[in-house]
């Protein structure tokens, strides 16, 4: 049984979050965050808003997405709420459809939505596993060529933020996202070169752990190991991760394309990463 835990920041405490950048870093632009309703997706369209940014942001839950944009609002920054399921192609291409109606562009697509369950691979069902790599590749991708397809039609430039995970090492317990994540690595760098001629740039993010709400679906066993899991021995702040996406999607970013921004304590290099719990094997 997975006891609750609060990770994460209040909504107040996002709003009053010191900026990193000049307020009006963003000022006109619209900006998609997907799985804005929790984590890490809510502090980075909190942010985007927090500087001078139009937000549209999609999730499953709308009472969730809700919440979020009324906090946005607070900021003065517009937001539009859209309850979809990435994982459907043609719920993808009427959210970017009705985005391009309601705001008459879009800038910055940041595909954060994703999400697994620990499990060890040889115990994976059919489902299980394709219910991962719906939502962690497929999903991405939808919302990708969707966004770029219009980019392409409109004439205007646009740049695509994907979170990833550290994959580098692998990480037992989570296989499918294992999988799932490297294909939209690979899939970035490729579309940095495919569509650098529509102006489109395609660059990943790829967090260790961090403080939100979603390290509850880690059994407590795993999840109280997590600091061992990089050299600085903690967790990561969502602003960390926003900050990063905030890099890549504006002006600082403008010449980097294909390319994965790694924000994890050093987790690629060194710590202990059994999101299952630790095997007996490994014990001794
Ligand atoms: C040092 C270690 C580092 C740790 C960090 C690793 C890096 C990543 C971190 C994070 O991502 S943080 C958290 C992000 N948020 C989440 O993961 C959200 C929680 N997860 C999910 O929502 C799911 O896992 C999902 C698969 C994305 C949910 O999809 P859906 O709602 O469609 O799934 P279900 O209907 O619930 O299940 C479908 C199918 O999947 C199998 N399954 C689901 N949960 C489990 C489980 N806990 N154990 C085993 N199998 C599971 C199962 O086959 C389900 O089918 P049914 O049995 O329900 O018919
Ligand atoms: N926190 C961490 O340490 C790390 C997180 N990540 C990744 O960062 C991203 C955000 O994670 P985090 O904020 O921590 O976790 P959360 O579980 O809080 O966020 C995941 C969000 O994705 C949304 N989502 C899930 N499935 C779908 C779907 N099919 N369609 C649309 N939206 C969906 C969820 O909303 P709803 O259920 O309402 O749809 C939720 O808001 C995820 O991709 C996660 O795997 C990667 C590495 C480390």
């Amino acid at each position: 049984m997975t006891q609750d835990v609060t990770f994460g920041l209040s909504d107040e405490a996002l709003l009053n979050l010191p900026l990193h950048f000049n307020p009006d870093l963003f000022k006109d632009q619209v900006v998609l965050v997907s799985g804005a309703g929790s984590g890490l997706g809510k502090a980075i369209a909190i942010q985007f808003a927090r500087l001078g940014a139009r937000l549209a942001i999609c999730g499953r839950r709308i009472e969730r997405l809700e919440a979020t944009a009324a906090t946005i609002r607070k900021t003065g920054a517009r937001c539009s709420v859209h309850a979809m399921t990435i994982r459907d192609a043609a719920q993808v291409e009427q959210l970017i459809d009705t985005v391009w109606q309601d705001h008459g562009r879009l800038d910055v697509l940041i595909n954060n939505a994703g999400g697994q369950f620990p499990q060890p691979a040889i115990d994976y069902s059919v489902k299980g596993w394709n219910a991962v790599i719906d939502t962690n590749l497929n999903g991405p991708w939808y919302m990708m060529q969707q966004a770029a397809r219009r980019w392409r039609d409109a004439g205007t430039a646009g740049s695509i933020v994907n979170i990833v995970a550290v994959i580098w090492r692998g990480m037992p317990g989570v296989a499918h996202t294992c999988a799932a994540r490297a294909g939209v690595i690979y899939l970035s760098k490729t579309l940095a070169v495919e569509w650098a001629p529509f102006g489109v740039r395609v660059n990943c993010v790829a967090p260790g752990v961090i403080a939100t709400e979603g390290m509850n679906v880690y059994p407590d066993e795993a999840r109280a190991e997590f600091d061992r899991s990089n050299p600085m021995k903690r967790f990561g702040d969502v602003q960390d991760v926003s900050d990063a996406c905030c890099y890549l999607a504006g002006p600082a970013g403008k010449f980097v394309t294909g390319e994965v921004i790694t924000v994890d304590g050093g987790h690629q290099l060194w710590g202990e990463q059994w999101t299952a719990g630790r095997p007996d094997y490994f014990k001794v």
